[in-house]
């Protein structure tokens, strides 16, 4: 209020705001430039020592960047542009053509093997960045090129390779998978996030508004961006204003960046809500997945509890039911309406839960990863940290199995024997352990 009333005193007019020039005046003036000058100067460094000290700082996310092994890549040529348009080849009536980025990820290995085995044209884009051990991303690879789909090194910032791919290709749809994951990695290295859920977004937001046809979007979102809300089961409609993690965040960002690019340039944009996606070639830096490799080696495992005993939970979703919401988001997706980087007419905005629907504790996924791997677990009981995990999450599932026909059939029971039985035969009976 006092300071709107220093503003006031000052006339509108500033040519009417006399200056008085007594010698007084002049110092008192010159005095007060060199006390800017001077606090300026100490601000600066401050901001420098800030930015070079602090284990998280800004000037620190390009050497974590660099640590997780961000390739620059080298692309084009007419032996590149082949192996992409082969792979972008539509073999099915009515097939579609979708650039899958995180193609080499979890998710994305997944669902691009099912879109190609139903004869779209698939073509991959991942950086292969060392999160978590890239040979497991190579692996995949190889799996997905055996099955015909190319993955293209590279990274969704890098804007010309994205326009290049574009020029080779007329994609139909992108399914953007691309992202850093995990909740708890978001306090070690925030700038991952904003550079791939953040600024990797837009890009591919950017190059996909300004292509023409314009190609309909379908991408990850996360239930995590329930944070804090305590409503169950967590519909499409609940509140998603109080993100426990800045990876949440970053998840939360996306689907407003999304709705901004939707209604300024009409591109047909779905966010998928995933919630706790488990299965074989999973994630290691997953609980069922270090759970499995720590139980093997008779390692002890941290089960998180909530204050007062409370069980944590989750809505551990398999991933074939979570390919089979992708595809059905991609099949009912709608054309995007803009051409030449303009809007033409309202186009498609969509966000749909895919969840399993029925919450189990964390301490009974360890129950049947112990009696899958017939090895008894030492369970370390531990309060649930402070850095972004939430209690639990429920989704409600209506919206997806109205809109997309999604309706997942696998228990945890179920879909963790599958996992497991991959997990021994990709790391040889446990003797190979996962890092
Ligand atoms: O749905 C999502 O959108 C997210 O799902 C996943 O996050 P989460 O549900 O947190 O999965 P995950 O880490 O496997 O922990 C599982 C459970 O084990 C508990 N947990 C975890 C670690 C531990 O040491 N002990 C423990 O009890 C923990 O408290 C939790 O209850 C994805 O990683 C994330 O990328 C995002 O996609």
């Amino acid at each position: 209020m006092s300071q709107m009333k220093h503003i006031d005193n000052i006339p509108s007019t500033p040519g009417k705001y006399k200056i008085e020039k007594s010698p007084y005046n002049r110092l008192r003036l010159q005095f007060s430039l060199s006390k800017i000058i001077f606090w300026s100067l100490v601000f600066v460094g401050l901001i420098f020592v800030f930015f070079y000290r602090s284990p998280n700082s800004v000037s620190n996310v390009s050497s974590d960047l660099s640590r997780r092994s961000l390739r620059t890549s080298s692309y084009g040529g007419p032996v590149w542009e082949k192996k992409i348009k082969s792979s972008a080849k539509i073999r099915s009536k009515n097939g579609i053509c979708v650039l899958v980025t995180g193609a080499a990820g979890f998710v994305g290995t997944h669902v691009s093997a099912a879109l190609k085995r139903r004869g779209d044209g698939v073509v991959g884009l991942d950086n292969f960045n060392d999160y978590y051990d890239p040979s497991l991303k190579r692996a995949r690879q190889e799996l997905l090129e055996r099955s015909g789909v190319y993955i293209v090194e590279g990274d969704i910032n890098d804007v010309a390779l994205l326009k290049k791919l574009f020029e080779v290709v007329a994609f139909t749809h992108v399914m953007h998978l691309a992202a850093q994951a995990g909740v708890r990695y978001a306090m070690e290295n925030p700038g991952s996030y904003v550079h791939s859920n953040i600024a990797g977004l837009v890009n591919v937001l950017e190059v996909c508004k300004s292509v023409n046809p314009q190609p309909a979007i379908v991408w990850a979102s996360s239930s995590s961006v329930y944070g804090l809300n305590t409503k169950v089961p967590f519909s499409e409609r609940d509140r998603t204003d109080q993100p426990a993690s800045l990876y949440a965040a970053t998840k939360k960002a996306g689907e407003e960046i999304a709705h901004t690019y939707n209604h300024i340039y009409g591109l047909s944009i779905t966010g998928l809500r995933f919630f706790t996606v488990y299965g074989p070639w999973g994630r290691p830096d997953m609980a069922y997945f270090f759970f499995t490799r720590d139980i093997l080696k008779g390692k002890s495992i941290p089960i998180f509890e909530a204050a007062n005993h409370g069980t944590v939970a989750r809505d551990f979703t398999y991933i074939d039911d979570i390919v089979k919401g992708c595809v059905g988001a991609l099949d009912t997706a709608k054309k995007s309406t803009g051409s030449g980087g303009k809007k033409k007419g309202p186009a498609q905005l969509r966000v749909f839960n895919l969840g399993n629907t029925s919450p189990v504790p964390v301490s009974d996924l360890v129950s049947i990863l112990e009696k899958l791997l017939k090895v008894k677990a030492k369970r370390l009981v531990m309060k649930l940290p402070r850095n972004g995990d939430v209690q639990f999450t429920h989704a409600n599932i209506s919206s997806a199995h109205k809109e997309l026909g999604y309706k997942p059939t696998t228990d945890l029971q179920t879909g963790l024997k599958k996992f497991v039985r991959w997990y021994l035969s990709y790391y040889g009976n446990g003797k190979k352990s996962a890092q």
